[in-house]
């Protein structure tokens, strides 16, 4: 090829970038139109941000969906921020999983607070200090984060899920040290510690294990130990300036964990929503059984059971429920009802899509 057809496709290149600039700017217009429409305080709309992105990935020809899809997760990032600039409260510090997620589901073009701890989240959404929280619900290794769920038990009513999705959870052993030799201390959340435990006992088994907050907590301590490291994602490694010692160090080779995005708003209805809910039922033989028989004669399909312990009674429990329906389906709502009246307490935490990444 002669420099002259490189020069030509370079300028053809050029203009293709000036008409999709052009069609960009035409997008982020009409996306600050449809926000005077939707005036009030929620913009977000997961159901109908899937649905773009599922469309686009669906019409595009010759392109990696992966590519369409984090594009236009940009993109449409970007409109949102236009219409009304979205706080996001999650766990950090930055570069944490919960991080990531917020990345993964919202995009770059949110103004991100970072928290403690998941009962911080809900603190921060119920007094409107951030209109979405990012919380983990469950991991495949080590199963549910039970102190999102109390969490969520404890928070104001007026909270609900709008939407869930998963991110892969790949650990790396980073440290300052360049040997593993030389490490005596591990620092991590005992999520993570959990999800490698088998690699741990075998590649550091005199290692002593100190829990932390978070993984990218755990991180900024190994910056400043010696003989320490910590077990976190490769992005809380880099912005701490660790090397990595080893990767993909967790247990399973699917490793991966749900969030949940909870805030104020309730998400329209959907034919793939799941729906969440939260009961108590009279601690009395056949009352889980009763409680649940309205969702199985109406077909729903459960995908989490999960009791936990009632404040202030002891050996008592309170449920966690997650169904495959919409609130707003006939089915759902007349099992419901049922339920409702056989039970002590139930509350519906939301009924939300999936917010799928290819
Ligand atoms: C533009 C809108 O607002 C937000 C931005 C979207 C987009 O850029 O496509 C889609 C859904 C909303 O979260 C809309 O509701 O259509």
């Amino acid at each position: 090829m002669s420099n002259e057809d490189l020069y030509a496709l370079r300028q053809r290149i050029e203009s293709v970038d000036k008409g999709m600039l052009r069609l960009l700017e035409e997008r982020v217009k009409l996306a600050k139109e449809i926000g005077k429409v939707k005036g009030g305080d929620c913009i977000y709309d997961p159901v109908r941000e899937t649905e773009v992105i599922e469309r686009l990935c669906r019409l595009a020809e010759g392109l990696d969906p992966r590519f369409v899809s984090l594009l236009f997760r940009e993109v449409i990032s970007f409109c949102r921020s236009v219409q009304k600039p979205t706080r996001v409260a999650c766990m950090g510090p930055e570069g944490s999983f919960s991080h990531e997620a917020v990345i993964s589901f919202l995009g770059r073009f949110v103004d991100v607070v970072f928290v403690e701890n998941p009962a911080e989240v809900f603190d921060y959404v119920s007094k409107d200090k951030a209109g979405i929280g990012v919380v983990p619900v469950e991991n495949t290794t080590e199963g549910t984060v039970y102190s999102t769920l109390d969490a969520f038990a404890a928070a104001e009513p007026g909270i609900s899920v709008m939407g869930e999705g998963q991110i892969p959870i790949r650990l790396v052993l980073a440290s300052m040290e360049e040997d593993m030799a030389n490490i005596e201390e591990v620092y991590s959340h005992p999520q993570p510690f959990g999800q490698c435990r088998n690699w741990l006992y075998k590649n550091l088994p005199g290692a002593r294990q100190i829990p932390t907050s978070s993984t990218s907590f755990a991180a900024n301590l190994a910056r400043t130990t010696k003989k320490s490291a910590a077990i976190c994602g490769r992005l809380a490694a880099k912005l701490s300036g660790l090397k990595i010692l080893e990767e993909g160090i967790e247990d399973q080779p699917y490793n991966a964990t749900r969030f949940w995005l909870i805030g104020r708003a309730v998400a329209r209805p959907s034919e793939r929503s799941k729906t969440s809910i939260l009961f108590n039922v009279a601690h009395k033989p056949g009352t889980l059984f009763q409680a649940l028989e309205p969702l199985y004669r109406a077909g729903l399909n459960l995908t989490l059971i999960q009791s936990r312990p009632l404040p202030g009674n002891p050996f008592e429990y309170f449920f966690f429920v997650d169904f495959e329906g919409d609130i707003e389906s006939q089915n759902v709502k007349e099992a419901l009802n049922i339920m409702k009246s056989r039970v002590e307490r139930l509350r519906v935490l939301g009924s939300y899509p999936q917010i799928k990444r290819v």
